[in-house]
């Protein structure tokens, strides 16, 4: 079981942001893609999550080609991913802001919901008891009541992943989720990310914090201007040279 991308290519008018690049995420695994500004990592997520159509390759879940689905069909089988800069109403409790990370899955209709039948009822004090569980998970459920502009960045962040974690995904993608947290909140983070995956899930993380990658990640991907350029196990793609000469900048020197 896994998500299989196979030598996409993704252009945006003369910019070739992807070509080429493959990458095999398996289920309850942690991939981790690094590279510079600009390399594709983003672009990488979109083609996943149907926010880009790739021009040529194919990505493929658990074995189906998915590049021709829209994104609300992808989350209904079992992605989810959070956003560099997360996007919520400010006015939106942290508790709702979770809350609505499982409206994609819920079985119970419009009219259900609306006349409180006791099916949707049910359902809801369901999803009311999972939030708590895992604002509880995140240490968030000090703030379930505050408005989501009232809490610092870092905070923000772990909301988002709450929310993602919500939909009970197979597969999550997280892009730079320990950008602007502080070190304790990294490793709350770290440690909630791990036992994602011990419980199956397949996590696909952006993340320039190598330290958080080495702790993390069982394989390494490695873009440069769009292009795989190497990967492996985090402690070989450390030792690199091609990967030192890139994050020193030397690159094609
Ligand atoms: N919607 C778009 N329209 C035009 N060009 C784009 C678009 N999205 C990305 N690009 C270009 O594609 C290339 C790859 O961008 P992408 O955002 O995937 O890189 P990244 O590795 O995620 O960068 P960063 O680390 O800065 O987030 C860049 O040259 C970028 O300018």
């Amino acid at each position: 079981m896994s998500i299989q991308v196979s030598d996409i290519t993704v252009r945006f008018g003369g910019v070739t942001a992807l070509k080429d690049a493959s990458l095999t995420l398996e289920k309850g695994h942690i991939l981790s893609i690094v590279g510079p500004n600009g390399s594709g990592k983003s672009t990488m997520f979109n083609a996943i999550t149907g926010m880009v159509r790739p021009t040529a390759g194919t990505v493929s879940v658990d074995g189906k080609r998915i590049d021709a689905l829209p994104a609300h069909r992808r989350i209904g089988l079992g992605l989810a991913r959070t956003f560099q800069t997360p996007r919520f109403d400010p006015k939106v409790t942290v508790a709702e802001a979770v809350m609505c990370g499982f409206y994609p899955v819920h079985k119970a209709s419009i009219c259900g919901s609306m006349f409180r039948t006791p099916f949707a009822s049910s359902e809801e004090a369901k999803f009311r008891q999972r939030c708590e569980e895992i604002l509880d998970d995140l240490r968030l459920s000090e703030f379930h009541q505050l408005q989501m502009s009232e809490l610092p960045m870092g905070r923000v962040r772990l909301v988002e992943v709450a929310r993602a974690v919500a939909n009970e995904p197979s597969y999550i993608l997280l892009d730079e989720p320990a950008a602007g947290l502080a070190r304790d909140e990294q490793r709350m983070l770290a440690h909630e990310v791990r036992r994602l995956a011990d419980r199956g899930v397949g996590v696909l993380l952006v993340e320039h914090n190598f330290n958080l990658i080495r702790e993390l990640a069982e394989h390494v991907v490695v873009l440069k201007e769009g292009v795989v350029l190497l990967e492996g196990k985090p402690a070989d793609i450390a030792k690199d040279p091609a990967f030192i000469d890139m994050y020193l900048g030397r690159a094609g020197q």
